[in-house]
Protein backbone atom coordinates (compact mmCIF):
# COMPACT_ATOMS: atom_id res chain seq x y z
CA UNK A 1 0.00 0.00 0.00
CA UNK A 2 1.32 3.82 -0.79
CA UNK A 3 2.43 5.45 2.72
CA UNK A 4 0.27 8.15 3.61
CA UNK A 5 1.44 11.35 2.32
CA UNK A 6 2.07 14.01 5.23
CA UNK A 7 2.53 17.95 5.03
CA UNK A 8 4.42 19.59 8.06
CA UNK A 9 3.15 23.51 8.08
CA UNK A 10 5.58 25.13 9.95
CA UNK A 11 9.27 24.32 10.63
CA UNK A 12 10.25 25.03 14.26
CA UNK A 13 10.80 23.26 17.76
CA UNK A 14 7.91 20.79 17.49
CA UNK A 15 8.43 20.27 13.82
CA UNK A 16 12.08 19.69 13.65
CA UNK A 17 11.38 17.15 16.51
CA UNK A 18 9.20 15.41 14.12
CA UNK A 19 10.95 15.08 10.98
CA UNK A 20 13.69 13.21 13.11
CA UNK A 21 11.67 10.99 14.98
CA UNK A 22 9.71 9.83 11.80
CA UNK A 23 13.12 9.07 10.13
CA UNK A 24 14.63 7.18 13.37
CA UNK A 25 11.74 5.32 13.80
CA UNK A 26 10.23 4.58 10.38
CA UNK A 27 9.80 1.06 10.78
CA UNK A 28 8.70 0.58 13.86
CA UNK A 29 6.28 2.82 12.80
CA UNK A 30 5.26 1.63 9.58
CA UNK A 31 5.09 -2.10 11.79
CA UNK A 32 2.34 -0.46 13.68
CA UNK A 33 0.61 1.66 11.41
CA UNK A 34 0.37 -1.25 8.90
CA UNK A 35 1.30 1.51 6.00
CA UNK A 36 4.05 3.62 5.62
CA UNK A 37 3.89 7.71 6.57
CA UNK A 38 5.86 9.74 4.33
CA UNK A 39 6.85 13.36 4.86
CA UNK A 40 5.91 15.46 1.13
CA UNK A 41 6.53 18.31 1.75
CA UNK A 42 7.31 20.95 4.56
CA UNK A 43 6.06 24.61 4.11
CA UNK A 44 8.64 27.38 5.78
CA UNK A 45 8.32 30.73 6.23
CA UNK A 46 12.16 31.19 6.01
CA UNK A 47 13.02 28.10 3.36
CA UNK A 48 17.21 28.50 4.48
CA UNK A 49 16.61 28.40 8.45
CA UNK A 50 14.16 25.56 7.51
CA UNK A 51 16.50 23.34 5.35
CA UNK A 52 19.10 24.52 8.33
CA UNK A 53 17.12 23.05 10.57
CA UNK A 54 15.65 20.21 9.26
CA UNK A 55 18.03 19.24 5.91
CA UNK A 56 16.89 19.52 2.19
CA UNK A 57 15.87 15.87 1.92
CA UNK A 58 12.55 17.31 1.82
CA UNK A 59 10.57 19.76 -0.80
CA UNK A 60 10.16 23.21 1.03
CA UNK A 61 7.45 25.74 0.13
CA UNK A 62 6.44 29.20 1.42
CA UNK A 63 3.00 28.62 -0.62
CA UNK A 64 0.97 27.11 2.58
CA UNK A 65 -2.23 27.16 1.46
CA UNK A 66 -1.01 25.57 -1.59
CA UNK A 67 0.35 22.87 0.45
CA UNK A 68 -2.53 22.23 2.50
CA UNK A 69 -4.76 21.68 -0.22
CA UNK A 70 -2.13 19.53 -2.31
CA UNK A 71 -4.31 16.46 -4.00
CA UNK A 72 -1.67 13.94 -2.99
CA UNK A 73 -1.78 15.09 0.61
CA UNK A 74 -3.58 12.93 3.10
CA UNK A 75 -2.78 14.61 6.27
CA UNK A 76 -1.98 18.04 6.91
CA UNK A 77 0.29 18.40 10.38
CA UNK A 78 -0.27 22.05 12.03
CA UNK A 79 3.08 23.20 13.47
CA UNK A 80 2.81 26.62 13.26
CA UNK A 81 1.08 28.10 15.95
CA UNK A 82 -1.11 31.17 16.61
CA UNK A 83 -4.65 31.97 15.27
CA UNK A 84 -4.24 33.19 11.73
CA UNK A 85 -3.22 31.85 9.30
CA UNK A 86 -3.62 28.69 11.51
CA UNK A 87 -7.20 28.64 11.36
CA UNK A 88 -7.70 29.41 8.02
CA UNK A 89 -5.08 26.05 7.12
CA UNK A 90 -6.93 24.01 9.03
CA UNK A 91 -10.00 24.86 8.11
CA UNK A 92 -9.06 24.64 3.95
CA UNK A 93 -7.33 21.52 4.74
CA UNK A 94 -10.67 19.80 5.88
CA UNK A 95 -12.70 21.36 2.91
CA UNK A 96 -10.16 19.68 0.66
CA UNK A 97 -10.96 16.30 2.73
CA UNK A 98 -7.63 16.26 4.81
CA UNK A 99 -7.35 14.71 8.30
CA UNK A 100 -5.09 17.31 10.65
CA UNK A 101 -2.66 17.01 13.54
CA UNK A 102 -2.26 20.05 15.02
CA UNK A 103 -0.07 20.95 18.87
CA UNK A 104 -2.41 23.85 18.45
CA UNK A 105 -3.71 24.45 21.60
CA UNK A 106 -4.57 28.29 21.26
CA UNK A 107 -6.32 27.39 18.14
CA UNK A 108 -8.09 24.80 19.33
CA UNK A 109 -9.45 26.43 22.42
CA UNK A 110 -10.82 29.40 20.71
CA UNK A 111 -12.11 28.09 17.45
CA UNK A 112 -12.43 24.07 18.63
CA UNK A 113 -15.64 24.03 17.43
CA UNK A 114 -15.79 26.01 14.08
CA UNK A 115 -13.13 23.15 13.53
CA UNK A 116 -14.32 19.56 14.73
CA UNK A 117 -18.13 20.80 13.14
CA UNK A 118 -16.49 21.12 9.83
CA UNK A 119 -14.38 17.86 10.22
CA UNK A 120 -17.28 16.12 11.59
CA UNK A 121 -19.29 17.00 8.21
CA UNK A 122 -16.60 15.90 5.74
CA UNK A 123 -15.73 13.27 7.83
CA UNK A 124 -11.98 14.01 8.36
CA UNK A 125 -10.41 13.73 11.83
CA UNK A 126 -8.18 16.43 13.46
CA UNK A 127 -6.21 15.01 15.95
CA UNK A 128 -4.19 17.13 18.43
CA UNK A 129 -2.90 14.60 21.48
CA UNK A 130 0.13 17.20 21.31
CA UNK A 131 -2.00 20.07 22.07
CA UNK A 132 -2.17 19.14 25.93
CA UNK A 133 0.52 18.19 28.33
CA UNK A 134 2.93 17.65 25.07
CA UNK A 135 4.14 13.80 24.97
CA UNK A 136 1.66 12.67 27.68
CA UNK A 137 -1.22 10.51 26.19
CA UNK A 138 -3.77 12.27 28.40
CA UNK A 139 -6.34 13.04 25.39
CA UNK A 140 -6.03 9.11 24.81
CA UNK A 141 -6.41 8.83 28.29
CA UNK A 142 -9.32 10.75 29.37
CA UNK A 143 -10.93 9.78 25.84
CA UNK A 144 -10.44 6.23 25.72
CA UNK A 145 -9.20 4.60 28.74
CA UNK A 146 -11.15 6.31 30.80
CA UNK A 147 -14.43 6.32 29.03
CA UNK A 148 -16.11 3.99 31.76
CA UNK A 149 -16.02 6.90 33.99
CA UNK A 150 -17.62 9.53 35.33
CA UNK A 151 -15.20 12.25 35.58
CA UNK A 152 -15.42 14.25 38.63
CA UNK A 153 -12.58 16.40 38.04
CA UNK A 154 -8.97 17.35 36.47
CA UNK A 155 -6.01 19.15 37.94
CA UNK A 156 -2.95 19.26 36.61
CA UNK A 157 0.72 21.02 35.76
CA UNK A 158 0.22 21.33 32.08
CA UNK A 159 3.09 24.35 31.68
CA UNK A 160 6.28 23.21 31.45
CA UNK A 161 7.57 26.61 30.82
CA UNK A 162 5.74 28.28 34.50
CA UNK A 163 6.79 24.51 36.53
CA UNK A 164 10.04 24.93 35.45
CA UNK A 165 10.30 28.62 36.45
CA UNK A 166 8.75 28.04 39.99
CA UNK A 167 11.14 24.80 40.30
CA UNK A 168 14.54 27.02 39.80
CA UNK A 169 13.29 30.07 41.64
CA UNK A 170 12.70 27.58 44.30
CA UNK A 171 15.76 25.34 43.76
CA UNK A 172 18.59 27.75 43.16
CA UNK A 173 17.32 31.08 44.08
CA UNK A 174 17.58 32.14 40.54
CA UNK A 175 14.84 35.19 39.46
CA UNK A 176 12.44 35.16 37.17
CA UNK A 177 13.96 37.10 34.45
CA UNK A 178 16.81 34.41 33.93
CA UNK A 179 15.00 31.24 34.24
CA UNK A 180 12.19 32.36 32.00
CA UNK A 181 14.88 33.26 29.15
CA UNK A 182 16.47 29.56 29.88
CA UNK A 183 12.97 28.50 29.11
CA UNK A 184 13.08 29.81 26.13
CA UNK A 185 16.30 28.66 24.98
CA UNK A 186 15.48 25.64 25.91
CA UNK A 187 12.12 25.56 23.08
CA UNK A 188 9.50 25.02 26.35
CA UNK A 189 7.94 28.59 25.71
CA UNK A 190 5.46 29.77 23.42
CA UNK A 191 6.53 31.80 20.70
CA UNK A 192 4.88 34.65 22.97
CA UNK A 193 6.03 33.98 26.56
CA UNK A 194 3.58 35.84 27.96
CA UNK A 195 1.61 32.99 27.09
CA UNK A 196 3.11 31.02 29.55
CA UNK A 197 3.64 33.12 32.29
CA UNK A 198 0.19 35.00 32.39
CA UNK A 199 -1.75 31.48 32.65
CA UNK A 200 -2.81 31.70 29.29
CA UNK A 201 -1.40 28.19 27.69
CA UNK A 202 -2.38 26.16 30.44
CA UNK A 203 -5.92 27.37 30.57
CA UNK A 204 -5.93 26.66 26.38
CA UNK A 205 -4.94 23.08 27.32
CA UNK A 206 -7.55 22.91 30.43
CA UNK A 207 -10.25 24.30 28.24
CA UNK A 208 -9.89 21.28 25.73
CA UNK A 209 -9.45 18.52 28.56
CA UNK A 210 -12.81 20.36 30.23
CA UNK A 211 -13.94 19.45 27.01
CA UNK A 212 -13.62 15.76 26.63
CA UNK A 213 -13.90 15.30 30.10
CA UNK A 214 -17.56 16.76 30.92
CA UNK A 215 -18.42 16.72 27.07
CA UNK A 216 -19.21 20.40 26.89
CA UNK A 217 -18.07 22.64 23.93
CA UNK A 218 -14.66 24.09 24.32
CA UNK A 219 -15.18 27.40 26.02
CA UNK A 220 -11.91 29.01 26.47
CA UNK A 221 -13.48 32.73 26.89
CA UNK A 222 -15.13 31.61 30.43
CA UNK A 223 -11.71 30.39 32.46
CA UNK A 224 -10.29 31.89 34.57
CA UNK A 225 -7.49 32.71 34.17
CA UNK A 226 -3.98 34.08 36.53
CA UNK A 227 -0.18 33.55 35.96
CA UNK A 228 2.43 33.49 37.93
CA UNK A 229 3.95 36.89 37.57
CA UNK A 230 2.72 38.34 40.85
CA UNK A 231 3.74 35.33 42.91
CA UNK A 232 6.36 36.38 45.64
CA UNK A 233 9.36 34.20 46.91
CA UNK A 234 7.63 34.65 50.23
CA UNK A 235 4.46 32.92 49.87
CA UNK A 236 6.52 29.94 47.97
CA UNK A 237 8.66 30.04 51.68
CA UNK A 238 5.59 30.75 54.14
CA UNK A 239 4.31 27.77 52.17
CA UNK A 240 7.08 25.40 52.47
CA UNK A 241 6.68 26.10 56.13
CA UNK A 242 3.27 25.33 56.38
CA UNK A 243 4.16 21.57 54.34
CA UNK A 244 2.45 23.12 51.15
CA UNK A 245 3.97 23.54 47.64
CA UNK A 246 2.32 26.33 45.12
CA UNK A 247 1.72 25.34 41.45
CA UNK A 248 0.40 26.35 38.87
CA UNK A 249 -2.65 23.87 38.20
CA UNK A 250 -5.37 23.97 35.53
CA UNK A 251 -8.07 22.48 36.85
CA UNK A 252 -11.54 22.07 35.45
CA UNK A 253 -13.88 20.09 38.07
CA UNK A 254 -18.00 18.93 37.70
CA UNK A 255 -19.96 20.03 40.67
CA UNK A 256 -23.21 18.90 39.84
CA UNK A 257 -24.39 23.01 39.06
CA UNK A 258 -22.21 23.57 36.65
CA UNK A 259 -18.32 23.37 35.74
CA UNK A 260 -15.31 24.80 36.87
CA UNK A 261 -12.69 25.87 34.75
CA UNK A 262 -9.54 27.66 36.06
CA UNK A 263 -5.99 28.52 35.97
CA UNK A 264 -3.90 29.97 39.02
CA UNK A 265 -1.25 29.06 41.86
CA UNK A 266 -1.85 26.40 43.99
CA UNK A 267 -1.16 25.42 47.20
CA UNK A 268 -1.07 21.70 47.53
CA UNK A 269 0.36 19.66 50.36
CA UNK A 270 3.99 18.77 49.74
CA UNK A 271 3.12 14.96 50.32
CA UNK A 272 1.04 14.57 47.29
CA UNK A 273 3.21 13.39 44.10
CA UNK A 274 1.80 15.69 41.92
CA UNK A 275 3.73 18.50 44.19
CA UNK A 276 6.99 16.70 43.48
CA UNK A 277 6.45 17.18 39.87
CA UNK A 278 9.90 19.53 39.09
CA UNK A 279 11.10 21.23 35.81
CA UNK A 280 9.20 20.89 32.78
CA UNK A 281 7.74 17.85 33.76
CA UNK A 282 3.97 17.81 33.46
CA UNK A 283 1.29 15.94 35.41
CA UNK A 284 -2.19 15.55 35.54
CA UNK A 285 -4.22 13.78 38.00
CA UNK A 286 -8.13 12.57 36.95
CA UNK A 287 -10.31 11.63 39.36
CA UNK A 288 -12.77 9.11 37.76
CA UNK A 289 -15.83 8.02 39.74
CA UNK A 290 -15.20 4.16 39.12
CA UNK A 291 -11.27 4.08 39.29
CA UNK A 292 -10.62 7.34 41.45
CA UNK A 293 -7.49 9.14 40.77
CA UNK A 294 -5.45 8.42 38.29
CA UNK A 295 -1.92 10.23 37.59
CA UNK A 296 -0.07 10.70 34.22
CA UNK A 297 3.54 12.65 34.13
CA UNK A 298 5.98 13.08 31.75
CA UNK A 299 7.34 15.75 29.10
CA UNK A 300 4.78 18.62 28.42
CA UNK A 301 7.10 20.12 26.22
CA UNK A 302 10.34 20.25 24.10
CA UNK A 303 11.07 18.69 20.64
CA UNK A 304 10.71 15.05 20.93
CA UNK A 305 8.84 14.69 23.38
CA UNK A 306 6.10 16.57 21.64
CA UNK A 307 6.68 14.83 18.21
CA UNK A 308 6.49 11.85 20.44
CA UNK A 309 2.89 12.59 20.34
CA UNK A 310 2.03 14.25 16.90
CA UNK A 311 3.41 10.99 15.52
CA UNK A 312 1.14 8.90 17.75
CA UNK A 313 -1.92 10.68 16.41
CA UNK A 314 0.03 9.96 12.71
CA UNK A 315 -0.47 6.43 13.60
CA UNK A 316 -4.06 6.84 14.81
CA UNK A 317 -5.26 8.46 11.77
CA UNK A 318 -3.07 5.69 9.44
CA UNK A 319 -4.98 2.85 11.03
CA UNK A 320 -7.91 5.07 10.94
CA UNK A 321 -8.02 6.31 7.84
CA UNK A 322 -10.09 3.89 5.77
CA UNK A 323 -12.78 3.54 9.10
CA UNK A 324 -16.25 4.55 8.41
CA UNK A 325 -16.34 7.98 10.44
CA UNK A 326 -18.99 6.74 12.43
CA UNK A 327 -17.10 4.62 14.10
CA UNK A 328 -14.08 7.24 14.98
CA UNK A 329 -13.88 8.27 18.38
CA UNK A 330 -15.38 11.40 18.70
CA UNK A 331 -13.22 14.75 19.03
CA UNK A 332 -14.81 15.78 22.05
CA UNK A 333 -14.91 12.09 23.67
CA UNK A 334 -18.41 12.48 23.76
CA UNK A 335 -20.85 12.05 20.45
CA UNK A 336 -21.18 15.50 19.13
CA UNK A 337 -25.35 15.13 19.55
CA UNK A 338 -25.16 14.32 23.11
CA UNK A 339 -23.02 16.87 24.14
CA UNK A 340 -23.71 18.58 27.58
CA UNK A 341 -25.02 22.40 28.33
CA UNK A 342 -23.91 22.12 32.11
CA UNK A 343 -22.62 25.83 32.24
CA UNK A 344 -19.02 26.77 32.89
CA UNK A 345 -19.02 28.49 36.69
CA UNK A 346 -18.17 32.33 37.32
CA UNK A 347 -15.11 31.91 39.17
CA UNK A 348 -16.84 33.86 42.31
CA UNK A 349 -18.70 30.69 42.71
CA UNK A 350 -16.21 28.30 43.08
CA UNK A 351 -15.49 26.71 46.01
CA UNK A 352 -12.16 26.33 47.43
CA UNK A 353 -9.75 26.85 50.28
CA UNK A 354 -7.16 29.60 50.57
CA UNK A 355 -4.02 30.93 51.75
CA UNK A 356 -3.73 34.51 52.70
CA UNK A 357 -0.51 36.40 53.98
CA UNK A 358 -1.75 40.32 55.48
CA UNK A 359 0.99 42.59 56.56
CA UNK A 360 -0.68 43.90 59.75
CA UNK A 361 0.68 46.45 62.12
CA UNK A 362 2.48 44.48 64.96
CA UNK A 363 -0.26 45.52 67.83
CA UNK A 364 -3.14 43.76 69.88
CA UNK A 365 -6.77 43.45 68.42
CA UNK A 366 -5.58 43.53 65.32
CA UNK A 367 -6.53 39.62 65.10
CA UNK A 368 -9.58 40.00 66.49
CA UNK A 369 -10.68 42.66 63.77
CA UNK A 370 -9.66 39.99 61.34
CA UNK A 371 -11.06 36.93 62.56
CA UNK A 372 -14.68 38.92 63.25
CA UNK A 373 -14.49 39.74 59.66
CA UNK A 374 -13.89 36.29 58.39
CA UNK A 375 -16.29 34.59 60.88
CA UNK A 376 -18.98 37.53 59.52
CA UNK A 377 -18.09 36.02 56.20
CA UNK A 378 -19.10 32.60 56.85
CA UNK A 379 -15.09 31.80 56.59
CA UNK A 380 -13.68 29.20 59.02
CA UNK A 381 -10.03 29.34 59.70
CA UNK A 382 -7.76 26.16 59.40
CA UNK A 383 -4.78 27.76 60.34
CA UNK A 384 -2.47 30.40 61.33
CA UNK A 385 1.14 31.68 61.73
CA UNK A 386 2.19 34.89 62.35
CA UNK A 387 5.65 35.80 62.14
CA UNK A 388 7.92 37.40 65.09
CA UNK A 389 8.31 41.00 64.42
CA UNK A 390 11.82 41.53 64.31
CA UNK A 391 13.57 43.99 66.64
CA UNK A 392 12.61 47.71 65.83
CA UNK A 393 9.80 46.24 63.12
CA UNK A 394 6.29 47.23 63.71
CA UNK A 395 4.97 45.48 61.11
CA UNK A 396 4.52 41.56 60.71
CA UNK A 397 3.27 38.97 58.18
CA UNK A 398 0.37 36.89 59.29
CA UNK A 399 -0.55 33.83 57.31
CA UNK A 400 -3.84 32.62 57.46
CA UNK A 401 -5.48 28.98 55.63
CA UNK A 402 -9.03 28.90 55.64
CA UNK A 403 -11.46 25.89 54.99
CA UNK A 404 -13.38 25.54 51.77
CA UNK A 405 -15.41 28.58 50.77
CA UNK A 406 -17.29 30.32 48.43
CA UNK A 407 -14.85 32.74 45.99
CA UNK A 408 -17.73 35.87 46.28
CA UNK A 409 -17.55 35.68 50.38
CA UNK A 410 -13.74 35.47 50.32
CA UNK A 411 -13.90 38.76 48.17
CA UNK A 412 -16.11 40.45 50.15
CA UNK A 413 -13.76 39.36 53.33
CA UNK A 414 -10.77 40.55 51.56
CA UNK A 415 -12.12 43.85 50.62
CA UNK A 416 -13.05 44.57 54.42
CA UNK A 417 -9.84 43.20 55.42
CA UNK A 418 -8.09 45.68 53.37
CA UNK A 419 -9.87 48.55 54.83
CA UNK A 420 -8.31 48.05 58.07
CA UNK A 421 -6.25 50.42 59.11
CA UNK A 422 -4.27 48.02 60.57
CA UNK A 423 -3.78 46.33 57.67
CA UNK A 424 -0.33 47.68 55.31
CA UNK A 425 -0.27 46.25 52.29
CA UNK A 426 -2.45 44.14 49.52
CA UNK A 427 -3.43 40.88 50.97
CA UNK A 428 -2.04 38.16 49.44
CA UNK A 429 -4.52 35.45 48.23
CA UNK A 430 -3.82 32.02 47.31
CA UNK A 431 -6.35 29.39 46.45
CA UNK A 432 -5.34 25.36 47.88
CA UNK A 433 -6.62 22.14 47.11
CA UNK A 434 -6.00 19.00 48.70
CA UNK A 435 -6.44 17.06 45.20
CA UNK A 436 -8.53 14.16 47.38
N1 LIG B 1 7.47 23.79 21.87
C1 LIG B 1 6.78 22.96 22.61
O1 LIG B 1 7.33 22.36 23.55
C2 LIG B 1 5.36 22.71 22.32
C3 LIG B 1 4.67 23.40 21.36
N2 LIG B 1 3.35 23.13 21.11
C4 LIG B 1 2.64 23.83 20.06
O2 LIG B 1 3.20 23.43 18.82
C5 LIG B 1 3.10 24.48 17.89
C6 LIG B 1 4.48 24.78 17.33
O3 LIG B 1 5.30 25.18 18.41
P1 LIG B 1 6.89 25.35 18.24
O4 LIG B 1 7.42 24.36 17.30
O5 LIG B 1 7.42 25.40 19.61
O6 LIG B 1 6.94 26.80 17.62
P2 LIG B 1 8.12 27.49 16.81
O7 LIG B 1 7.95 28.94 16.96
O8 LIG B 1 9.42 26.86 17.15
O9 LIG B 1 7.79 27.07 15.31
C7 LIG B 1 6.69 27.58 14.59
C8 LIG B 1 6.97 27.47 13.09
O10 LIG B 1 5.86 27.97 12.38
C9 LIG B 1 6.25 29.07 11.57
N3 LIG B 1 5.20 30.09 11.62
C10 LIG B 1 4.66 30.63 12.71
N4 LIG B 1 3.73 31.54 12.37
C11 LIG B 1 3.72 31.57 11.03
C12 LIG B 1 2.98 32.33 10.07
N5 LIG B 1 2.09 33.24 10.44
N6 LIG B 1 3.21 32.10 8.78
C13 LIG B 1 4.12 31.20 8.39
N7 LIG B 1 4.85 30.46 9.24
C14 LIG B 1 4.65 30.65 10.55
C15 LIG B 1 7.55 29.59 12.18
O11 LIG B 1 8.31 30.27 11.22
C16 LIG B 1 8.18 28.28 12.66
O12 LIG B 1 8.80 27.61 11.56
C17 LIG B 1 2.44 25.65 18.64
O13 LIG B 1 1.06 25.60 18.43
C18 LIG B 1 2.76 25.34 20.09
O14 LIG B 1 1.84 25.90 20.99
C19 LIG B 1 2.68 22.15 21.80
C20 LIG B 1 3.30 21.42 22.75
C21 LIG B 1 4.68 21.66 23.12
N1 LIG C 1 4.87 26.51 26.21
C1 LIG C 1 4.31 25.24 26.53
C2 LIG C 1 4.74 24.23 25.51
C3 LIG C 1 3.92 23.04 25.52
O1 LIG C 1 2.70 23.04 25.39
C4 LIG C 1 4.77 24.81 27.92
O2 LIG C 1 5.68 25.45 28.46
O3 LIG C 1 4.20 23.87 28.45
NA1 LIG D 1 -0.49 14.99 25.15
Amino acid sequence: MKPLQIALLGAGTVASGVVKVLARNQEELQRRAGRGIALAAIAARNPDKARAALGDALPITTDFMALATRPDIDIVVELMGGISPARELVLAAIAAGKHVVTANKALLAIHGNEIFAAAQAKGVIVAFEAAVAGGIPIIKAVREGLAGNRIEWIAGIINGTTNFILSEMRDKGLDFATVLKQAQALGYAEADPTFDIEGVDAAHKATILCAIAFGVPVQFDKAYVEGITALQAADIRYAEQLGYRIKLLGITKNTGEGIELRVHPTLIPATRLIANVEGAMNAVVVQGDAVGPTLYYGKGAGSEPTASAVIADLVDVTRLHTADPEHRVPHLAFQPDAMSDLPILPMDQVVTAYYLRLRVADQTGVLADLTRILADEGISIDGLIQREAGEGEHQTDLIILTHDTVEAHMNAAIGRMQTLPSVHAPIVRIRKEELR
